[in-house]
C-alpha cells in the first residue's frame, strides 16, 4: 500500500506537486497518468525517498521510505533503465547491489531467470538493447522481493513486444498480491495496462478511479444518429437543450448528427413522440481522450489552462528527460538516512 497525503513540492516558482492525496492499493495495477510535466517523477521520487516535500506526507507500508528497515524489501523501483556500470556484467551489477542490501547471492540467478535475462547474465550490460536494460532494472527492483513496485514509464521507447512483455510482467506481479504504481502520459497504454488510474495535471488529482469507469463514461456520452429529416431533427435536440454536432455530408459519407451526453433510448423517443424518421441510431464508444476531457473540464479550467492544451500534451508528449539524480532507492544502503533525510 501506497498512500500519499497532501504531498506538495515546489522548486522556486514552479509547484510541481499541489496538494496531491492518493492510496494505491495491492493486488491491482494503477496507472499513474498525467501529461508531461504533471508532476508524476516528481511524486514518485519524494515517495521513494529521493526527493525532500515541501509540505505532505508519502508512506509505504504506513512509513515514509527513510523509516523503512529494510528499503529494498519492501519497496523496488524502475525510474531509469540505464542506470549500470556499462563495463559490470549483468549479474555482478544485481550481486553488487544484494550485497550492499544483505539480499543473499542465491537471488540474483532467481530475479534473473524471472525477467528472461539468464543467458546474457555474463554479458556487459553497457551492450544491452534499451529492453534488456528494462529487463534488468527490473530484476534490481525485484531483488528484495518487495511488496510494493512503483515503475516511471517503464514502456517509453521500448519496441511493441517489449511493450507487451512489460505489461504483462506488471500484470503479473500485481495478481500475486503486489501493491504497483507505474507511470505513463499515454492514456491507451494506460488502459491496457491498468486497473484502476490516478489521473494529474499541473500537480493536482484530477481523477482516482477504475479504468473501467473510465471508458464507461467515454462510451455513454455520444450518439450518431441519421435522417432524412436532418433539420426537424437539428432542431427538436437542440430545443432540449443538447450539444448537437453535424457530421459528414461527403461524397462518400451521409451526414449525421452526433449528440453529446444523451442515450440512444432518450434521442429515439424524442424522435418518435415529434413523428421523425431515423435511419441510423447508435451510441458511439468515445475515445478515452473523450472521457478524460469530461472528466478533467473543471479542474482543466481551474488551472488556467483550455483541455485542448493538456490533451495536446498526452498526444504530442515529447520523450521523457532522465531523471536527476538517477538512483533507485537502497543504492547505496539507507543512502536517505546518511544525507540526514
Ligand atoms: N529538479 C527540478 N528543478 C526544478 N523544476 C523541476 C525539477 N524537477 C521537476 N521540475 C518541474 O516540475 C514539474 C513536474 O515535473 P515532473 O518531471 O515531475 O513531471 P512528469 O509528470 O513526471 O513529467 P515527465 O513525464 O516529463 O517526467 C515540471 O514543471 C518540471 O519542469
Amino acid at each position: 500500500m501506497i498512500e500519499v497525503r497532501g504531498l506538495t513540492k515546489r522548486y522556486g516558482p514552479t509547484l510541481a506537486v499541489d496538494d496531491l492525496s492518493f492510496q494505491v492499493r495491492p493486488g491491482s495495477v494503477t496507472g499513474f497518468l498525467g501529461p508531461n510535466g504533471a508532476g508524476k517523477s516528481t511524486t514518485m521520487r519524494m515517495i521513494l525517498g529521493l526527493d525532500r516535500p515541501t509540505a505532505g506526507t508519502a508512506l509505504i507500508a504506513g512509513k515514509p521510505y527513510r523509516d523503512l528497515d529494510h528499503p529494498l524489501r519492501t519497496v523496488g523501483a524502475l525510474l531509469d533503465a540505464k542506470w549500470v556500470h556499462p563495463n559490470r556484467s549483468a549479474r555482478s551489477h544485481l550481486r553488487w547491489m544484494a550485497a550492499s542490501n544483505g539480499i543473499p547471492d542465491s537471488r540474483v540467478d532467481e530475479v534473473l531467470a524471472l525477467v528472461g535475462l539468464t543467458e546474457v547474465a555474463g554479458k556487459k550490460a553497457g551492450g544491452f538493447s534499451l529492453g534488456m536494460s528494462q529487463r534488468l532494472g527490473l530484476a534490481g527492483a525485484l531483488l528484495g522481493d518487495p511488496q510494493v513496485l512503483l515503475f516511471d514509464e517503464p514502456v517509453n521507447g521500448l519496441d511493441p513486444e517489449g511493450i507487451v512483455w512489460i505489461r504483462k510482467f506488471m500484470q503479473r506481479l500485481a495478481a500475486e498480491g503486489r501493491t504497483v504504481l507505474v507511470s505513463s502520459h499515454l492514456l491507451s497504454e494506460m488502459a491496457l495496462t491498468a486497473e484502476h488510474l490516478v489521473v494529474i495535471g499541473r500537480g493536482r488529482l484530477i481523477a482516482d478511479t477504475s479504468v473501467r469507469e473510465f471508458v464507461d463514461r467515454a462510451s455513454e456520452s455520444v450518439v450518431r444518429v441519421r435522417s432524412p429529416q436532418l433539420e426537424a431533427l437539428r432542431s427538436l435536440l437542440t430545443a432540449q437543450g443538447l450539444t448537437v454536432r453535424e457530421e459528414g455530408g461527403t461524397t462518400h459519407d451521409k451526414p449525421s448528427l452526433t449528440v453529446l451526453d444523451s442515450t440512444t433510448e432518450a434521442i429515439g423517443e424524442l424522435a418518435a413522440q415529434s413523428g421523425i424518421v431515423l435511419h441510423e441510431l447508435a451510441g458511439q464508444t468515445g475515445s478515452l481522450e473523450d472521457a478524460f476531457m469530461k472528466l478533467t473540464g473543471d479542474q482543466v479550467q481551474y488551472h488556467g489552462t483550455g483541455a485542448a492544451e493538456l490533451l495536446e500534451g498526452f498526444r504530442t508528449a515529447p520523450a521523457q528527460t532522465p531523471l536527476q539524480p538517477q538512483t533507485p532507492p537502497g543504492y547505496p544502503p539507507a543512502h536517505a538516512k546518511e544525507a540526514g533525510r
